[in-house]
């Protein structure tokens, strides 16, 4: 396996940098040359949560959010945004818990690009798992 950081976005809540984005949860996002997916590890804290002690469902879309985006940028340099995501949340994220977040590229057909992502405990159990449609924009 050869892993490769991605260099992030600056201002961005997932990947950012805390200077650019004091709410940023500044993760590092890398790419498996090998197999060509992304892998984010992360371990939550205490502001990451809803319920007490279970990560909010809306931080566990937005890091599976970026896991696909950057599957996608990985292997097409263009602009491509979130037309539609679809998240199943089978167990529930737990704070300071070991956890990694899998994305790919799984196909492209005209402006669009089908993806999926999952996040895995440390045993190898599947929490939350996604399906998403990126479109490439027309402008940028
Ligand atoms: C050190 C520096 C590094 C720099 C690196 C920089 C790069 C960083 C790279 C990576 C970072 C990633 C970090 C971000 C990750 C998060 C991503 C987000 O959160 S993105 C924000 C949320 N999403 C939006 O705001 C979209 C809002 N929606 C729109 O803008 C439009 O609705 C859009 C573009 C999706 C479509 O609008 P239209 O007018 O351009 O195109 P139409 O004609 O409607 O659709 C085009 C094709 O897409 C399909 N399509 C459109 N919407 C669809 C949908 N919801 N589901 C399925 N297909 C859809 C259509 O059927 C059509 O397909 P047919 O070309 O005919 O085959």
């Amino acid at each position: 396996m050869s892993l490769k950081v991605l260099p992030g976005t600056p201002s961005c809540f997932v990947c950012g940098d805390k200077k650019e984005n004091s709410r940023s949860l500044e993760l590092n996002i890398c790419w498996d040359e090998d197999d060509e997916h992304t892998s984010i590890s992360f371990v939550p804290d205490g502001s990451w949560c809803g319920y007490e002690g279970i990560v909010h469902g809306g931080i566990l879309a937005a890091i599976l959010d970026d896991a696909m985006a950057w599957a996608i940028k990985a292997l097409d340099d263009r602009t491509y945004v979130t037309a539609k995501m679809n998240v199943t949340f089978k167990r529930p994220v737990q704070l300071h818990g070991h956890y990694s977040a899998s994305g790919f590229l799984d196909r492209k057909e005209e402006r669009r690009a089908y993806t999926s992502a999952l996040i895995q405990d440390e045993d190898g159990n599947t929490c939350v798992e996604a399906k998403a449609v990126f479109v490439l924009t027309k402008a940028i």
